[in-house]
This record gives structure tokens, C-alpha cells and sequence, in this order.
């Protein structure tokens, strides 16, 4: 098998320049005669693939899918902030020149984790709005079919429950959370103009809460927080009130998802999320009785404009992909349980 995997540490303003080429025509286009180096006998494989953000949670997993099948060759950028190597590990075993030819585009690239999006916030900007812009500049120069990860987070802290793709959010401009909110809107925004304008062929997944193995040990989400402080014998900590709801999925689910939206036909956005809905008092509860029984659960301080509640509405991702997730919360957990312990050095009490 070839294992075709080319990654770079590549922040997005540095490429920039290899996005553009300054066609401003306003009319709907065909998407643009991709490059003849497409077609070059140099190339083995049959797809090209590009994934930003590959060395993350959600974008590690996704690479590991589309490496499953042999005739794809895939391509990582990445710059490290919040991915990793090891979570590539396995498949970096060919240097190859770094021609970027692509056929698909995954754009993932963006930190995820609230406190990593708020660290940051003009960075966390410019990664959603020039690092989309470039990407679909790239898409553009060569014709690549792209799919951006958006969010639930467009729906703000939502005044329609669940939320369907129409809903058009609630959301504060000027927040601590805007940075990532307003930035993954206005990337929706530019996927939509580059569509309409240059004929790109686009994709839009709203994902919601999603978890797993590979998460940052202290990345800071909920999921993550709660299994590592239940394995350290921390305090739980809900943040107040408790009573605030997510939708979690887990990380395989999202995965077929997001490659059945690249793989068909739709543009988008359509709504990726697992539907079953829990107080973050629940998820404690949960946690606690599948992973560590005497640990306590604590209620700390919330952090500014928290979503009351989310959940997906997933309609159209049913109808659209033929896809709903499979693994539910409780078997999602014991799973992820497993791969912090092996990174905790934690073994289960016989
Ligand atoms: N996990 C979720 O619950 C969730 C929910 C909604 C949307 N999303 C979206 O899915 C995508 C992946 O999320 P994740 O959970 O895997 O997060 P993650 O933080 O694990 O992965 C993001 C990756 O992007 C890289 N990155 C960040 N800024 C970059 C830049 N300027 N240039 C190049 N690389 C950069 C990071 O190093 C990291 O490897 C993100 O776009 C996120 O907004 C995730
Ligand atoms: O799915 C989404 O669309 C978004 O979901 C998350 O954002 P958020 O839901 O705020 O994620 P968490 O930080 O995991 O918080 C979830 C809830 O858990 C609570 N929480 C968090 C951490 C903790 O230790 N305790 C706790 O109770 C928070 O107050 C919040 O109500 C992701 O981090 C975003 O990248 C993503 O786009």
C-alpha cells in the first residue's frame, strides 16, 4: 500500500500565496479546468487529498479513514497549536516533495477548545477567516471540492431547540467567544461567495460536541475535563449552572459523516451531531458511575455567553448522507476512558 502521506507544519498566512489568482468575475461559474499536473504519470494514487488541522482530534481520525483506502494520498497542514505529531505517527513514513495538487480539501484548521480559541483570539480570527480564504483560494487555483468544519457555535446560544440548519443564530458580536463564533460564520460566508462567485464546489458541516480518543488530555473541553480529573481523582468540575445542555458525538461517527458530505452531493450546511442530550450535571453523573465512583463532582464558575442548551437537528443529514450516528454516550465514554488511561499511565482496578 501506498502510504503517500505528505505533512508540513504550514501556517495559513504563508499560504496565502499559493491561494490566489485574482479572478474577480462575479457571474456563477463551472468550477475551473483543474492543472494538468493532476493528470501527471508522476502521481500513483487516484486522490489527492488535503487536510488541514490533520494532526487534530477530529482531523487525525479522519485521516486514518481516508488512508484506509489505498488510492488516496494524503496531505496534512498543520502548525502544531493544539495537534500533534503522534497523532500521525503511524503514517508519516515517506518524505515526498510538497507539490500541492489536490483533488478534495478537508479544512479543519482551527483550535477548538474554547480556552484555546479565547487564548488567542486575534490568531483564532485569522486562522477562520484568511486561512479559509486562502484554502478556497487553493480550491480554486485547482479546481478541489472543499469541506469546511464550521459549528454548532454559528447557532450562538440559540433561541431554537434543536436547531435546524435554517435557524439563523443568536449570537454576540463582540463577546470572548466571537473570535471563534463570528469567525467559522463569516468562513461559511466566504465557502457560500466562492460557490456562487467562482463555481467552487463547497461542502458545510455544522459539527456539534464531539469527543474521543486522541482529545488533548488537558484540552479543556468538557468530555475531556471530566475523564481526566475522574482517572486523577479530581473534583468533577461542572461549571454553573449544570443545567446547560450538549449533544455529544462520538469521534468515528463524525468521521462517516463528513466524508459521506464530501462524497456526495449536497453543499451544506447540514447539521453533524449526535441528538441525545444531556445536562453537563448528567455527563458528571455518567462519568462518575462508568469510570470512578468515589469521585466528587463540584460546581465551579461558567465562563461569559455559555450556550443554555444544543442540540442538533439532524433531518436533513439523515436524508441528505443516509447518516446518523451509531454510538451512543455511554458506550462512547468507556472507549475514550481507555486511551486516557493508556496516556495517564492509569490502569483499571481489577
Ligand atoms: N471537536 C468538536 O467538538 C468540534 C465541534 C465543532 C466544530 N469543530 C471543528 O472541527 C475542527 C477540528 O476540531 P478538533 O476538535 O479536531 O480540534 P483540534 O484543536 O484538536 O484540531 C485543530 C487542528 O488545527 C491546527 N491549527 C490551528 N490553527 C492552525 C493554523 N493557523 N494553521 C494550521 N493549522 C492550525 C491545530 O494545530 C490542530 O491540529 C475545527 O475546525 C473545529 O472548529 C470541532
Ligand atoms: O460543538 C460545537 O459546536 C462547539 O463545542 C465546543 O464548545 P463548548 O460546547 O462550549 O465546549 P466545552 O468547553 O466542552 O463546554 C461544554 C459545556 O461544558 C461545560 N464545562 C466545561 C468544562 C468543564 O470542566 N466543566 C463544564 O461544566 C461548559 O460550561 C459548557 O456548558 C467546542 O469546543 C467547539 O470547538 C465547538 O465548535
Amino acid at each position: 500500500m501506498h502510504l503517500g502521506i505528505r505533512q508540513f507544519k504550514k501556517d495559513f498566512e504563508v499560504m496565502a500565496k499559493e491561494a490566489s489568482n485574482g479572478d474577480h468575475n462575479s457571474a456563477t461559474k463551472p468550477p475551473p479546468t483543474p492543472s494538468p499536473l493532476r493528470n501527471s504519470k508522476f502521481f500513483q494514487s487516484n486522490m489527492r487529498i488535503l487536510v488541514t488541522g490533520g494532526a487534530g482530534f477530529i482531523g487525525s481520525h479522519l485521516v486514518d479513514k481516508l488512508m484506509e483506502n489505498e488510492k488516496n494520498e494524503v496531505i496534512v497542514a498543520d502548525n502544531y497549536f493544539t495537534g500533534s505529531k503522534d497523532n500521525l505517527r503511524k503514517w508519516i513514513d515517506v518524505t515526498e516533495p510538497l507539490l500541492i495538487e489536490v483533488d478534495q480539501i478537508y479544512h479543519l484548521a482551527c483550535p477548538a477548545s474554547p480556552i484555546f480559541y479565547k487564548y488567542n483570539p486575534v490568531k483564532t480570527i485569522k486562522t477562520n477567516v484568511i486561512g479559509t480564504l486562502n484554502m478556497l483560494g487553493l480550491a480554486k487555483r485547482v479546481g478541489a471540492r472543499i469541506l469546511l468544519t464550521s459549528t454548532s457555535e454559528v447557532y450562538g446560544d440559540p433561541l431554537v431547540h434543536p436547531q435546524d440548519e435554517s435557524y439563523w443564530g443568536n449570537v454576540n458580536p463582540i463577546g470572548v467567544r466571537s473570535c471563534y463564533d463570528e469567525g467559522k460564520r463569516v468562513a461559511e460566508t466566504l465557502m457560500f461567495d466562492y460557490h456562487r462567485q467562482h463555481g467552487i464546489e463547497i461542502r458545510i458541516a455544522r459539527i456539534f460536541n464531539t469527543y474521543g480518543p486522541r482529545m488533548n488530555i488537558d484540552d479543556g473541553r468538557v468530555v475531556s475535563n471530566f475523564i481526566a480529573q475522574a482517572l486523577r481523582d479530581e473534583p468533577l468540575t461542572v461549571q454553573s449552572p449544570g443545567t446547560q445542555t450538549r449533544s455529544f458525538c462520538y469521534v468515528s461517527d463524525m468521521v462517516d459523516g463528513l466524508v459521506r458530505l464530501m462524497e456526495g452531493d449536497n453543499t451544506g450546511p447540514i447539521n453533524i451531531g449526535n441528538p441525545g442530550e444531556f445536562t453537563m450535571i448528567e455527563l458528571a453523573e455518567n462519568v462518575k458511575e462508568l469510570i470512578n465512583p468515589e469521585v466528587e463532582i463540584t460546581m465551579v464558575e461558567n465562563t461569559p455567553d455559555d450556550p443554555r442548551q444544543r442540540k442538533p437537528d439532524i433531518t436533513k443529514a439523515k436524508e441528505l448522507l443516509g447518516w446518523e450516528p451509531k454510538i451512543k454516550l455511554r458506550d462512547g465514554l468507556p472507549l475514550m476512558e481507555e486511551d486516557f488511561r493508556l496516556r495517564l499511565d492509569v490502569p483499571k482496578k481489577k
